[in-house]
C-alpha cells in the first residue's frame, strides 16, 4: 500500500502515545473493534518502537505506523519495528534520502506554501498539515487548495471530534489525525471499551459544511 492507499482506509488516524508497553496490543485491538485500522504510533516514549513490533505482530489487521520521524534513525529503526508508514512533524534533506533509499510511504509534515512545494517537489503528494489549527485550519487548507489541487492533506493538531467533520469535508482532506479517541487518561486505566466506542464514532464521521 501506498501512503495513499493507507489515508483511504478510514477518515481518522488516531496519534498514539504509549507510555507502558503492556498497553500496545490492548489499546490496538480496542481501535480495530471500533473499525480504526491506521495507527500512528509517536515515537514520543521510550517503549514506542516496541509497541511497533508488538502491534504488528499481533494485531493483523491493524495497519501501524509511526509518528514524530524527526531524525534518518528513526527512519531505520521504525522499518526494522515493522511500520507501515511514517509520519513527521515537518522534513529535512537526510530524511527525504532516506525516506526514498528505503521506498517508505510516508507522510511529511507541513505548515506553510514553501514547505508544501518543497515536498512535492521531492516526490510527496500526500501531506501531514501540522499543526493544523495554528497553521489557520479550514482557512489555510481552502488557500492551499486552490493553489495545490493536486496535494491531500492530513490535518494533524488540535482537531477534534466536533472539528473533524469540517475538515473532512475538504476535497484536498484525504483525513484528519489527532489523539481524542486514544486520550491518555482513558489509556492509563485501561479503559478499552470506551476506547473502542471513540473509535467507532470517529469511523462514522461524516463530512459536514
Ligand atoms: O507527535 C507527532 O508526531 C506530532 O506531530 C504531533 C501530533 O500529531 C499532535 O500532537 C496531535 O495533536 P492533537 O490531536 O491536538 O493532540
Amino acid at each position: 500500500m501506498n501512503i495513499h492507499d493507507i489515508l483511504a482506509l478510514g477518515p481518522v488516524v488516531p496519534v498514539i502515545v504509549i507510555q507502558r508497553i503492556e498497553h500496545a496490543v490492548p489499546l490496538a485491538r480496542a481501535l480495530v473493534a471500533g473499525g480504526v485500522r491506521v495507527l500512528e504510533v509517536t515515537l514520543r516514549t521510550p517503549v514506542a518502537l516496541d509497541a511497533i513490533r508488538r502491534i504488528a505482530d499481533q494485531v493483523p489487521d491493524a495497519v501501524v505506523g509511526v509518528g514524530t520521524i524527526t531524525r534518518v534513525q528513526d527512519v531505520h529503526d521504525s522499518i526494522a519495528a515493522g511500520a507501515r508508514f511514517g509520519v513527521s512533524p515537518g522534513m529535512t534533506a537526510p530524511l527525504i534520502d532516506a525516506i526514498h533509499a528505503a521506498s517508505f510511504p510516508f507522510l511529511p509534515g507541513s505548515m506553510t506554501p514553501s514547505e508544501v512545494m518543497l515536498r512535492r517537489d521531492a516526490g510527496f503528494t500526500a501531506m501531514k498539515l501540522f499543526p493544523a489549527q495554528q497553521a489557520g485550519g479550514i482557512g489555510m487548507l481552502k488557500a492551499l487548495g486552490a493553489v495545490f489541487p493536486d496535494v491531500r492533506f492530513c490535518p494533524t493538531g488540535g482537531v477534534d471530534v466536533l472539528s473533524a467533520p469540517q475538515y473532512l469535508a475538504l476535497p484536498n482532506v484525504a483525513c484528519v489525525g489527532g489523539s481524542w479517541i486514544a486520550p491518555t487518561a482513558l489509556v492509563d486505566q485501561q479503559r478499552w471499551d470506551d476506547i473502542t466506542e471513540l473509535a467507532r464514532q470517529a469511523t462514522a464521521l461524516a463530512p459536514t459544511t
